[in-house]
């Protein structure tokens, strides 16, 4: 398997956007969150300034068109039916997006206890809640069971066993479960994003009877009740045939062994530069219902979209802080941020575009490599960036489809604190993840002077042991 190649960078399932495409200005784009409107002093998302908001939160910062959140997760549950729409929280999760997902009537993927316990601490109850993972600990299992979460999506045999030692030694309910099935089927923009495919860590095989073998397994276990049957085929997939291929084959699974449910998974793709026009929930859910029915599903589908709810909602916003002009070769753009608050171009290969939220109607004639501040020269926001010509030190820069999959993957790479992230809506913005400090970063460490093996611990004797123990 061969994920990242720089000299072959992969996009996100789509052509580059042609010449004249990348020239489009950022109103024209497509690629701004559904509220933005430009006014004589730049560009302002709902309601409010891009450049106030910079000024307000500081930079770089992430911020969400709550509006459009909101009209995404209406789309979805428009398409497909109320308790057929879970928020696949690992796109981006905090306490007010969970929220905000359960306001709108969406059930909630959580694919680890750090997601289920954020999901508990925003008031989302835990029959709204669906627990994943390939390797779920027992403490994860402890809290879902407990709580009773609507399911838990199974992954191994392995999990069986953890859950069934909870239900007999800590007398914990049986757990309501989905099997999570490898339908043979993988798609996605890049092969690190594949999940369905036979060779595959997610999910029963349905190849070989495995999936056939989990579902007798949980049929006769007192630990589980056996609900339903889950398929997911990859993410940002842009062609809804692959999505209805996975969806089809999980289908006459389903069928065949008399499934009450059938999860589809999510992975419906987004557009990432101008001109490209991914598939709409509504486009999906046809192409999935016609094709499951094909296969002998004659009852509701549930997905689970994570990208496709947050990711155009959100954009980032970068200060200038250089500007480097190498003649004959290109210019550099150095922003505040970096790999570590959109580590997609460098994971994936993944192609951004760049807009001066001062003068959103401008073209964008110049070419340049936008990049971060971290010690690496993989660390690239926007490869080919095109940008209005007077770009200088000091401007606003927004990155725009940066919602999904870049504050979930944020990290403190060089000890840069994570950014803040905003919701703005009618006007007001608020803070939803407040900016990590210096003092966060430190907060962790431990600085104490006494180390293991301490030397009284001597284990075995002879030299080397003294030597382990810290005592020669
Ligand atoms: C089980 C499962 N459900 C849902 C999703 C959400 O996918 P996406 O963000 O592509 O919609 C994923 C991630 O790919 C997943 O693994
Ligand atoms: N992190 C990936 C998506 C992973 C999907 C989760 N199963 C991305 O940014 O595209």
């Amino acid at each position: 398997m061969r994920f990242y190649d720089p000299l072959r960078r992969p996009q996100d399932g789509c052509e580059p956007a042609s010449g004249e495409e990348r020239m489009t200005s950022a109103i024209e784009s497509g690629l701004l969150p559904g509220t933005s409107e430009t006014r004589p002093e730049g560009l302002a998302v709902g309601g409010v300034l891009l450049t106030e908001l910079a000024r307000r939160f500081g930079t770089p910062l992430f911020v969400y068109d709550e509006e459009h959140l909101r009209r995404r997760c209406r789309d979805a549950v428009a398409a497909f039916g109320r308790d057929n729409v879970a928020y696949a929280s690992k796109a981006f999760l905090c306490t007010a997006m969970a929220r905000l997902a359960h306001e709108e009537g969406l059930l909630l993927d959580v694919a680890s206890g750090g997601e289920l316990r954020v999901a508990l601490h925003a008031g989302v109850p835990a029959d709204r809640i669906v627990l994943h993972g390939n390797n779920k600990d027992a403490a994860e299992l402890r809290t879902a069971m407990s709580a009773r979460v609507r399911h838990v999506v199974v992954d191994s045999f392995d999990e069986m066993d953890r859950i069934e030692r909870l239900h007999a030694e800590e007398h914990l309910p049986p757990a309501r479960i989905q099997l999570r099935v490898a339908p043979g089927v993988a798609a996605g923009a890049h092969e690190a994003i594949r999940t369905g495919g036979n060779d595959s860590k997610f999910g029963f095989g349905l190849a070989g009877g495995t999936a056939a073998a989990a579902v007798r397994r949980a049929a006769g276990s007192p630990a589980m009740i056996l609900e339903g049957v889950h398929a997911h085929v990859g993410s940002q997939v842009l062609d809804t045939a692959e999505l209805a291929a996975g969806a089809a084959a999980v289908a006459r699974f389903a069928a065949d062994t008399r499934m009450d449910r059938l999860t589809v998974g999510g992975g419906l793709g987004v557009a990432y530069e101008a001109g490209q026009t991914p598939p709409s929930f509504a486009e999906w859910a046809a192409r999935v219902r016609t094709a499951v029915r094909d296969a002998g599903w004659g009852s509701s589908v549930t997905v689970e979209p994570g990208r496709s709810i947050a990711a155009r909602a959100g954009l980032t916003l970068y200060r200038v802080g250089t500007i480097k002009r190498i003649e004959g070769v290109r210019t550099y753009i150095g922003v505040d941020g970096g790999m570590s608050d959109n580590l997609r171009p460098a994971l994936y290969g993944s192609r951004y575009e760049v807009f001066l939220p001062r003068s959103p109607r401008a073209p964008r004639p110049m070419r340049a490599r936008l990049v971060g501040k971290h010690c690496e020269s993989g660390d690239v926001i926007v490869d080919d960036a095109a940008l209005p010509a007077d770009v200088a030190v000091d401007d606003l820069l927004a990155t725009p489809v940066t919602g999904a999959y870049g504050y979930a993957m944020a990290s403190n790479y060089n000890k840069l604190p994570r950014p803040a992230v905003v919701f703005v809506r009618d006007g007001r913005a608020r803070i939803v993840v407040r900016r990590e400090t210096e003092e966060d970063l430190l907060r962790l460490d431990v600085d104490e002077p006494a180390g293991f093996p301490e030397p009284t611990r001597t284990v075995g004797t002879g030299a080397g042991a003294a030597q382990r123990a810290g005592t020669a």
